[in-house]
């Protein structure tokens, strides 16, 4: 049978036979092996393993237990060879995290009671390969930190970087502080979980919001990572992303890093190399007259790891940018590649396929750690691809890769689990304008149906195709919330589990509608139209009451085909019963009182979130590079009072390089007096005539740079 190894090994050597499972193993090289190895070992093979029958050689390269296999070992970090005769099993590492791996290997080749007879030679294309818990919002809780890095032991990936943004102790204002007791004891916890599944955890430190560059600063980071130290970490990076300011000087960045590279990461036996996330951390912005890269690439220490996001913050890694870069820092950059983040798009789930990177990067890069969703269960369909195309790039296949992950954490609901991942996957529009596919299979179909529809004919195959779709949706969505194999998944999605029933109920509903007017019975017609109306409300009522965070509140699925298909069949057939009744049902419109104009670049395609009497900009995670004359503006439908507006640049001192105005034909503006509450946001309304615009403007001296936290503007009639 075809070996079946995640990730993909390099070199596999079938002949075709095999061997009953022996019913005892005589291990051989236990003293000298890799202990996690051996403990895996014994985990997997538990009383079968002793002193008598089948000979079990492991160990590393130099070990009596291997010492015959010793030239066929590659000598590449991490490589292993593994063979299975009828005479003997081998599992010889080039290093201890080999051995490990070649355990791990071989625990996948038991297959139906046999053990194939097969030779493999195999090591990783990416030296530093795994996650990054680098996102905004809720971190991730103990237990699943746990489950993860037991998730990185089983698919070979040996690096988690703990970094969540929202952790006072990583990042400002306790960054200088030793955690809590508590918080301590579990993430001394977590550096031996990780350790025994031969994963580095890396503690990072975000100290760049308030840093100042003094020595009791520096002392303070040095002393916290020797707390760091003391719980058991022996890796470390240090973030400098999403600031501005003082702390985003590069020479004094360099200096605090050389520092700690010299008196603490080199001088200490047993730490890795130290890593940064510079504040360019993507070609995006890079500003060559800053010198930022250039100050890097020439005077930080040539063993400090440098982390990098791509051409843009979200972006697809390709061999042309890592080249680039590559050149700029004067060493490989350890990309942090942001997906499937979606701390810009929290509601949606992107449980897509990976795809997009290059397969000819690994020659200029040192790592690739995927930066994840807060839905930690739900990132491991996203990781578990990751961990395959990073350990053998060449081999890589995105839809194999992804059907084997869906199969590895769903084992019980593989097909249920692949429809709901599938119409999950794309972001919908977004600052970033990163975009995923989603739907691919149905979407032809959609399409095709939908065009013929409109010109007045119903293809009854692709009307059948959709229905089956629909169907397959509303059976996947109960399945899954009644599974049991993996609860802690199921607890994450289950908003979006809701959301998807309401979306397969919906579309074979509005299906059911199209026929009724085709067979011009209105009765059932209006049952139909009825029925979805309600589907509709329950699903705002949903998206109200599930996921509130102050970003992107709600409860997005199968936004990119499947619910806009919902919307057309329903809009147009509700048309259609209305001109050949004389009846006016409402339709489901989804209109926007609002639209926004701006010449900022990065709130360019920044999307709104309106309500019934609010409209909310998203706000951003990054820095945002404000222009001289920079503009923001909001349009109306119609002309309103405005009761109330905010404003929440998070700076410091006063804004008086900005002015909101407001205006009823989009030629004379009046200025809206803003006063500053207590938590520094500017609050201001207008009340006098109604008017249709309100912008804020940069009419200052010199370009801003601003986090735009908060911007709402409350309008009635
Ligand atoms: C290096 C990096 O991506 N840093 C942050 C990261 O923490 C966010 O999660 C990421 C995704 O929104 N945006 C870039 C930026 O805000």
């Amino acid at each position: 049978q075809d070996i079946q190894v995640q990730p993909s090994p390099r070199q596999v050597n079938v002949t075709g036979k095999s061997m009953a499972i022996p019913v005892a193993f005589r291990l051989v090289g236990e003293q000298e092996a890799n202990p996690h190895a051996i403990t895996l070992l014994k985990q997997s093979l538990g009383d079968r393993l002793g002193t008598e029958g089948f000979p079990l050689y492991v160990g590393e390269k130099g070990g009596r237990g291997v010492r015959g296999v010793k030239r066929l070992i590659p000598d590449h970090p991490e490589g292993y060879y593994l063979s299975i005769t009828d005479k003997a099993i081998m599992l010889a590492g080039n290093d201890e995290r080999g051995t490990y791996y070649a355990v791990r290997t071989f625990m996948q080749l038991f297959h139906e009671g046999h053990l194939p007879f097969v030779e493999i030679q195999d090591y990783p294309d990416v030296r530093f390969r795994g996650v990054v818990e680098g996102f905004y919002g809720t971190p991730w809780s103990h237990e699943a930190r746990l489950r993860q890095l037991r998730f990185y032991g089983e698919n070979k990936l040996n690096t988690y970087i703990y970094g969540p943004k929202d952790d006072p102790y990583h990042s400002s204002p306790n960054w200088r502080k030793p955690y809590p007791v508590k918080e301590a004891a579990r993430l001394a916890e977590l550096v031996k979980v990780a350790d025994e599944n031969e994963v580095d955890f890396v503690w990072a430190i975000h100290p760049g919001l308030d840093i100042r560059w003094e020595t009791s600063d520096r002392d303070s980071l040095m002393a916290k990572f020797e707390h760091m130290y003391d719980l058991g970490v022996r890796s470390f990076a240090v973030f400098f992303d999403d600031i501005s300011g003082e702390g985003a000087k590069a020479d004094r960045q360099v200096e605090l890093l050389n520092y700690i590279d010299d008196h603490f990461v080199q001088v200490k036996p047993d730490v890795t190399p130290l890593i940064v996330c510079p504040t360019e951390y993507n070609k995006g912005w890079v500003r060559p007259e800053s010198g930022y890269l250039a100050t890097i690439g020439e005077k930080l220490n040539p063993s400090v790891e440098v982390m990098w996001t791509g051409d843009r913050v979200i972006s697809e890694i390709t061999k042309e940018g890592v080249e680039w870069i590559r050149e700029q820092i004067k060493r490989p950059s350890y990309i942090w590649w942001n997906f499937p983040v979606s701390d810009y798009v929290r509601d949606h789930l992107l449980l897509g396929e990976v795809y997009g990177n290059g397969k000819d990067i690994a020659g200029s890069i040192s790592g690739f750690v995927a930066n994840p969703m807060e839905w930690a269960e739900a990132s491991k369909l996203a990781i578990y691809c990751v961990a395959d195309y990073t350990w053998n790039m060449q081999s890589y296949d995105r839809f194999r890769s992804w059907h084997r992950a869906i199969r590895a954490i769903m084992p019980e609901n593989v097909e249920a689990f692949t429809v709901f991942a599938r119409h999950n996957s794309d972001l919908g529009e977004n600052v970033h304008r990163f975009r995923r596919e989603e739907s691919v299979e149905i979407q032809p179909v959609a399409e095709r149906f939908m065009k013929g529809y409109r010109e007045g004919h119903c293809d009854e195959r692709d009307f059948l195709a959709l229905q089956d779709e629909f169907e397959r949706v509303a059976e996947a969505a109960d399945l899954l919330l009644i599974d049991r194999e993996n609860e802690a998944l199921i607890e994450e999605i289950t908003p979006w589990l809701h959301q998807f029933k309401i979306l397969g109920d919906a579309g074979q509903e509005v299906l059911a509608m199209l026929k009724a007017g085709e067979r011009g019975d209105r009765e059932l017609f209006l049952r139909k139209y009825n029925h979805v109306k309600a589907l509709r409300k329950r699903s705002y009522e949903l998206e109200r009451q599930f996921n509130q965070n102050p970003y992107q509140p709600g409860v997005k699925t199968g936004t990119t085909v499947l619910q806009p298909l919902v919307l057309d069949v329903f809009t147009e057939a509700t048309e259609r019963f209305n001109r050949q009744n004389g009846t006016d049902l409402p339709l489901l419109a989804d209109y926007s009182p609002c639209k926004l104009t701006t010449n900022v670049p990065q709130l360019e395609s920044l999307p709104l979130q309106v309500y019934p009497n609010r409209v909310h900009l998203t706000p951003l995670l990054e820095v945002v590079k404000w222009p001289v004359g920079g503009y923001l503006q909001l349009e109306f439908d119609d002309a309103y009072r405005i009761p109330g507006t905010r404003l929440n640049f998070d700076v410091k001192g006063d804004l008086s390089w900005g002015v909101m105005e407001v205006s009823a034909d989009g030629e004379t503006w009046q200025t809206v007096a803003l006063t500053r509450d207590t938590r520094g946001r500017l609050n201001g309304k207008w009340e006098d005539a109604p008017v249709k615009f309100v912008r804020f403007t940069n009419t200052g001296e010199g370009e801003q740079q601003v986090y735009l936290r908060e911007f709402y503007v409350v309008f009635s009639l």
